[in-house]
């Protein structure tokens, strides 16, 4: 079968969401929908075919069972199968909702009939193979930031997205008023599918300028320095790029930090600080937290 995907489903407790989330999130899975269904949860995660082999998604089973068995909750039941490009795309729009998200955001799904008015923001997504559907808490913690930094004055503000995924961060801030945003993802699906909705939502090239690659795209002859830097990677990931910050930051840049696992906040704080951050609130959502931080003076 060609352009083939992987459906791996989970059947588990839903206090455990968060931290099913983050296992396949740690595995690679990108597209993830969850639904409630009675007093369990349904979730449905996507991943093409050539990214994995057979014995790994039943290793990403046992990885399951260990986390519920150590948290004393019971065992999830997983089951995989294969499904061909179009099933892959039809099985994924079926859970996924329009969603609101903080006082001004609407994130839309593309497929769905455009709304004639709204008072909020509306975020088109198709997120195609990237992450970020807003379904994510700490998706849901950026956009929150991202409203709270852009409540004035945005029209001057030029921004860099690191693991832009779907474009989801770097469209919201767009839609905001931020004059220009600079995304930049390792996966070329998420730069797609970036590029992708960007036109969706209308946004100039010119405003929205993805590229493959990390933050040393951004550290290139020609590249701006930024007024405010979000990066919503894994903790392990953001340690290693926090020390590069600073060679893209003006002087007086923020930062939005997500993707951190409560237990994580320490060496993050840690590394913030030791390079030139000062962190000035720290949000939660479940088992997850996001830095708001800004340059020291
Ligand atoms: C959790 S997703 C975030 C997507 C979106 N920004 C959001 O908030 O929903 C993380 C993204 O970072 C990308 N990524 C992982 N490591 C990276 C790195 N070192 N540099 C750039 N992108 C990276 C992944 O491919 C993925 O698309």
């Amino acid at each position: 079968m060609s352009n083939s995907w992987w459906e791996f489903t989970i059947r588990c407790d839903p206090v455990i969401e968060d931290l099913v989330f983050w296992r396949l999130e740690q595995f690679g899975f990108k597209g993830s929908a969850s639904e409630i269904k009675g007093d369990y949860l349904l979730l449905h995660s996507y991943l093409p075919q050539d990214r994995v082999e057979l014995l790994d998604l039943a290793a990403l089973s046992l990885w399951l069972h260990q986390d519920a068995l150590a948290l004393k909750f019971p065992l999830p039941q997983t089951q995989w199968q294969l499904i061909d490009e179009e099933d892959w795309a039809s099985s994924w729009k079926q859970y996924w909702e329009p969603q609101e998200i903080g006082d001004r955001f609407l994130i839309y799904p593309a497929w769905l009939p455009p709304l004639e008015t709204s008072e909020r923001a509306v975020i088109r997504l198709d997120p195609g193979a990237a992450f970020g559907t807003g379904t994510h808490p700490t998706t849901q913690l950026c956009l929150e930031s991202i409203e709270m930094r852009l409540s004035e004055e945005a029209e001057e503000l030029v921004l860099a997205d690191i693991g832009c995924g779907s474009g989801i961060l770097s469209i919201g801030a767009i839609l905001l008023g931020a004059k220009q945003v600079y995304g930049v993802d390792l996966d070329p699906l998420a730069v797609r599918a970036a590029i992708n909705n960007g036109a969706l939502n209308q946004i100039d090239p010119q405003q929205l300028i993805v590229q493959r690659g990390s933050i040393n795209r951004l550290t290139q002859a020609g590249s701006p320095k930024f007024d405010g830097i979000f990066c919503n990677i894994l903790a392990e990931v953001i340690i290693d790029l926090i020390p590069h910050m600073s060679a893209i930051a003006k002087p007086k840049c923020w930062g939005i930090f997500s993707g951190i696992l409560l237990d994580q906040t320490k060496p993050i704080a840690n590394t913030l600080e030791a390079h030139g951050w000062v962190v000035a609130t720290l949000w939660k959502r479940g088992d997850w937290c996001c830095f708001n931080a800004r340059r020291a003076e």
